[in-house]
This record gives structure tokens, sequence and C-alpha cells, in this order.
């Protein structure tokens, strides 16, 4: 009765002895759900996977429930997650004074990040699969500057720590939201568990003189990380950057001064302003001990990225967990990148806005800016206790 398909026999051909030994198949209802149960676990396993790829490869302990160990390397930056102010208070509508108004105007929007498309902007996934877990805090630890410093690769670089949770855009609540309110500015954090720190970094706070006062107000106990790098090649870092989108700015060698022949240099050019780090110091120490700030090297985070992230993992209470294991020198770039990104497990160096070749400058205006700049990084060597090395 069966139809033969190319002469073999059809499933329709099968003797009844056999059909009669087959075991009676699930009633229908039962195979449904051992289905979905079947894909409920395949999902579960995929996401369990895609996390681990990420983060497990830095902590050995099992991340998933959140480490929970900083109660054996206690931080104290941790104790400052509980911010006491009112949340929902409201500021005068006070503009915040960026040091560096004088010559903005050439640059608009330049003074704000370029975000990298890499760059991750939320926790891990696995802490976005559990979302319903840990609660959203104000930081404890800012990454206040400086601007062209390093500061985007110190951030991604922290990230891959477990007990580091940070938001991924420039939030720029203290220069230029600080009215929208701290309840406004948290609720930009991602969620933590207990013994986890909130990061952020917005580089325009270290020449903005309200932030300091407005940091302290929140919490006198957040931790301040301050990225520097030569003066001289940041204003250059900092020019290429703004040349990028506007291509017809003058020259940087003719910004530079005010007047050429007399030597005079234009400290009212942002680029060049926000390299007088010893003036912007002055404003912050008279809120913050010198011992809560910690002075990152723009140019040893390049050289020597797991010696760098060491120091900040000490000045944050943080196990060290992120070493010379988490980096390759990728040779195209000319940087140091992550073997594995947070939350993707993949490769990651920073996007192209970060690590671009500089104009070529007049080595005799390079020159004058660096005598310029001398006994400014001489004092801010002093107020530091740290030779940056960079006369
Ligand atoms: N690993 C790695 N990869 C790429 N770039 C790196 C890295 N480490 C430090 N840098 C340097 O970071 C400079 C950009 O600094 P910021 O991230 O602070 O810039 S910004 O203020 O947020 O726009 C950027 O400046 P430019 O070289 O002038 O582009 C880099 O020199």
């Amino acid at each position: 009765m069966g139809q033969r398909l190319s002469g073999g026999r059809s499933c329709l051909d099968v003797p009844g002895r056999l059909l009669q030994q087959q075991p009676p198949p699930p009633p229908p209802p039962v195979r449904r759900k051992l289905a979905l149960l079947f894909a409920m676990l395949c999902i579960w396993l995929y996401m369990f996977l895609y996390s681990c790829a990420g983060s497990c490869a830095a902590a050995p302990g099992l991340l998933l429930l959140g480490s929970g160990s900083r109660a054996a390397h206690a931080p104290p930056a941790a104790a400052a997650g509980s911010v006491g102010p009112p949340l929902r208070q409201r500021f005068p509508e006070a503009p915040a004074t960026p040091l560096t108004a004088g010559r903005e105007t050439a640059e608009g929007a330049a003074s704000q990040e370029e975000q990298s498309p890499a760059a991750p902007d939320s926790p891990s996934s696995i802490s976005t699969f559990f979302s319903g877990s840990g609660s959203k805090q104000l930081p404890q630890a800012i990454i206040i500057g400086v601007k062209k410093g390093g500061t985007r690769a110190l951030l991604e670089f922290l990230r891959v720590h477990p007990d580091v949770r940070a938001v991924g855009a420039e939030p720029h609540f203290f220069d230029r939201s600080y009215d929208k309110g701290l309840a406004w500015y948290r609720e930009l954090m991602p969620r933590t568990l207990d013994g986890q720190i909130t990061m952020e970094k917005t580089p325009s706070y270290f020449v903005t003189r309200e932030a300091p006062a407005r940091i302290s107000a929140m919490s006198k106990d957040t931790k301040l990380i301050v990225v520097v790098r030569d003066p001289v090649t940041r204003a250059v870092s900092d020019y290429t950057q703004t040349l990028s989108k506007r291509p017809d700015i003058p020259t940087f060698e003719s910004l530079t001064f005010r007047n050429r022949s007399a030597g005079l240099i234009d400290t009212s050019w942002s680029a060049i302003q926000i390299g007088l780090y010893a003036k912007h110091l002055e404003h912050w120490l008279r809120h913050f001990p010198v011992r809560q700030m910690l002075f990152v090297s723009g140019e040893r985070l390049i050289r020597d990225p797991a010696g760098e992230l060491g120091r900040v993992q000490d000045f944050l209470g943080l196990k060290r967990i992120i070493t010379d294991k988490h980096f390759y020198f990728n040779q195209t770039k000319g940087f140091p990148c992550l073997k594995k990104a947070e939350g993707s497990g993949r490769p990651h160096c920073l996007g192209k806005t970060k690590g671009r070749p500089h104009p070529e400058i007049d080595r005799e205006v390079l020159r004058r800016l660096r005598d310029f700049y001398r006994p400014f990084n001489r004092k801010f060597y002093q107020m530091t206790g740290h030779d940056f090395g960079w006369d």
C-alpha cells in the first residue's frame, strides 16, 4: 500500500509487527514541555558562557552571584557608597565655569569626547541577565581628568575588574547637568552588587571651578583619579581632535601665541590652559586631601598598562586582578589593547579617535611651549610628590 520512493522502503511501508514493538510516543503536551525546557536550558547556558568569556577569565571565583570578595580587602571607598545628602536635592542653576572658557569658540562640541563605538556602555551581560539584582549607587570613584590624558583607556581597562562597574558615556553631571540633581545622576549609573565600585569618567571636571565643591558635597570620601600627560603633547592631541571636526581652524602654531614675536603664549586657549595642572589642582586641594587623589601617568599607561593598573587597583582597594595577562600590544594600532574586553570576551582596542596621528608642529613652537610649562610642571610634581618626567 505504501508508495515506494527511489526503490527503497517508504516510511509508510513498515511491517505491522515492528509498529507494535515501538513504545508508545509521549503525549504531545509532554513533548512540548520537554522541548520548552530544553530551549530554556540552552538560552541559560548561552548567557552563562557568554558572560564567562568576558569576566570569568579575570576572576577565579564565581562571579555569577557577585564576587563579594571585597570583604577580604575592604576598600575605604566602599563606605562612600551610601552617600549622605538627600538625593532629590536641587541646586542653584549656577553654570559651571570651565577654566578653559576663553577661546573655546573655535572648538564647540569638540570638548566632548568622541565616543568610541566599541566602548561598552553597560554592565556585564550576566548582571543584565539578573537585572533585578543590585542597585544603582552614586560613584565612589571618578576619573576627573585630564582631557586627552588617556582617560578612556583607563576606564576601559578598569572595567575588566569584576568589582568595578562604570557608566560608559561621560555623564558631565558636575559641570553641565548639576541642576538635574543627584537622583538623576544616580539613575545613569549601572546596577552594582554589594562590594562593587561604581565609577564614571568626565575629564572636563578637572578644569571646572565648581566641580571640587560639588563632588565633595556628594561625598567627601569620593576617590579621584587624574590621568595626566605631558601638557605639550596633550595640547597637540586636543588640537588634533578639534582639527578632525573643523579642518578650517587656524594652525596650532598661530593659536599658541598671543604675540609670536614677543613669545607671548595664549593661556586663554583651552588647549594650553588645561595643561596648567598645578593651577587646577590647587582648587581640588581646597576640598580633598591629596591622598584621596591618584595621579596616573598617561605615558606609562601606554608603556606599561598593567603596572599603572596595579597602582589604580591598590588605590581603589581592589584585589590586583588586572595584570599583564590582560593586555597585548597591537602593532597596527600602536597601542596596548585588551585580550578580552569586559562583556564580550573578544580582543578590544580603543576606537579610531584614540591614538590618532598628530600633525607635525614647528619644533621651535614646541620648544617654547616646553619652556612655558616647565615651572608649572615642577610645581605639579611637588604638589603630587611624583615626577612625571616631562622636562
Ligand atoms: N591603549 C590605548 N589606546 C589608544 N589610546 C590610548 C591608549 N592609552 C592611552 N591612550 C591615549 O589616550 C588619548 C585620548 O585620551 P582620552 O581618552 O582621555 O581622551 S578624551 O579626553 O576622553 O577625548 C589618546 O590620545 P591621541 O594619541 O592624541 O589620540 C592616546 O594617546
